[in-house]
């Protein structure tokens, strides 16, 4: 057996060190070996500026893409919503595992639900996806609030709220779960609501596409029901056009069920493990226009066919207008 440790690039936020030594554990059972953390540092770590104003996509990804390339660690774990659409061809996604919750939810002031926001609440959020959405939302539904445009790690947004700067800020499920911060949630946004960025919730472990034996033993940590959603999800992404930081809103998922689910009921089973459907959005950041259709059909069994549903999807939506409600071009 071989004893080296695998070296894991990962960034210093506690959230990747949090996700990373989740993975290491699970490399570690499935592989038999040592697992070892290299801490790199990244533009998007370094950097004070707003996310939109050193633009494009992946600056978070970008210097642990370069280790690998070098070869300086054996692989690393992104959050998969950072990911840029598009994949270098020396790195290959060796796994991607089940996915987390993938809703976003907001952190609010003693312990306030969206709808009880009161009038004039201000909440925070540097997503032009999240905006977009929840002034829809408020618009549809008799609510005033405004959105107020922050960033920086999951400690310091709920700070904004601790210290009474804002009424709630806007975070995802999975980022709070993974740093142990659940608690906090004092409302979860129904992906009817809010729909998720294309991959939020679930990670990518990506390693050089030379290294079989790793890619070989990493297979068994991909999920292929979760794979096959955000191929869907980012292949949408990509057809739009869209960088990550884009109004796009994605989520491939169980459809509905037609009939109420019995335990062991081996109709809704087969159903369940069939069918895939997947919605996308895309507004202006203030609400008033929203493109957000949605598609139902079998499983994708290859990469091929999640591709071809996310596409899809995004030429329905740039035939209902999408192109012209996503602003300024990332690039
Ligand atoms: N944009 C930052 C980011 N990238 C990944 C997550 C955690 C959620 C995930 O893994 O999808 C977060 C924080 C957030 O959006 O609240």
């Amino acid at each position: 057996m071989n004893d080296k440790p695998l070296r894991l690039g990962t960034r210093r936020s506690k959230l990747a060190m949090a996700q990373s030594g989740q993975v290491a554990d699970a490399v570690r059972r499935v592989t038999g070996r040592p697992v070892e953390l290299v801490e790199i540092t990244t533009y998007g770590d370094v950097s004070r500026a707003h996310l939109a104003q050193i633009g494009g996509t992946g600056v978070f990804v970008t210097a642990l893409r370069d280790a690998l390339l070098r070869g300086e660690v054996d692989f690393a774990v992104h959050s998969l919503k950072d990911l840029p659409t598009a994949q270098p061809e020396e790195l290959v996604l060796a796994a991607v595992p089940v996915r987390e919750d993938p809703r976003d939810v907001i952190v609010a002031r003693d312990g306030l639900k969206l709808t009880d926001l009161p009038r004039g609440a201000r909440i925070g959020t540097g997503s032009p996806r999240r905006m977009a959405q929840l002034n829809a939302y408020a618009r549809g539904h008799g609510l005033d609030i405004e959105t107020v445009p922050i960033r920086g790690n999951v400690d310091t947004r709920i700070g904004y709220v601790r210290s009474g700067e804002l009424d709630a800020v806007v975070l995802a499920a999975a980022g709070l779960n993974r740093i142990g911060r659940g608690d906090d949630v004092t409302d979860f946004l129904p992906v009817d609501t809010v729909l998720p960025a294309p991959g939020q919730g679930a990670l990518a472990i990506e390693c050089a596409a030379g290294n079989a034996d790793l890619i070989a033993a990493l297979a068994e940590l991909d999920d292929p029901f979760t794979r096959a959603a955000v191929t869907a999800e980012r292949s949408l992404l990509a057809a739009l056009e869209a960088g990550c930081s884009a109004p796009v809103g994605a989520l491939a998922d169980l459809p509905p069920l037609s009939a109420p689910l019995e335990r062991g009921d081996p109709q809704a089973d087969r159903q369940i493990v069939k069918e895939m459907r997947l919605r996308g959005v895309v507004g202006t950041t203030d609400g008033t226009t929203l493109v957000q259709l949605s598609t139902t059909g079998p499983v994708p069994q290859t990469h091929d066919r999640a591709v071809a549903l996310g596409r899809g999807l995004a030429a329905e939506m740039l035939a209902q207008g999408a192109a012209g409600l996503m602003g300024e071009r990332a690039h």
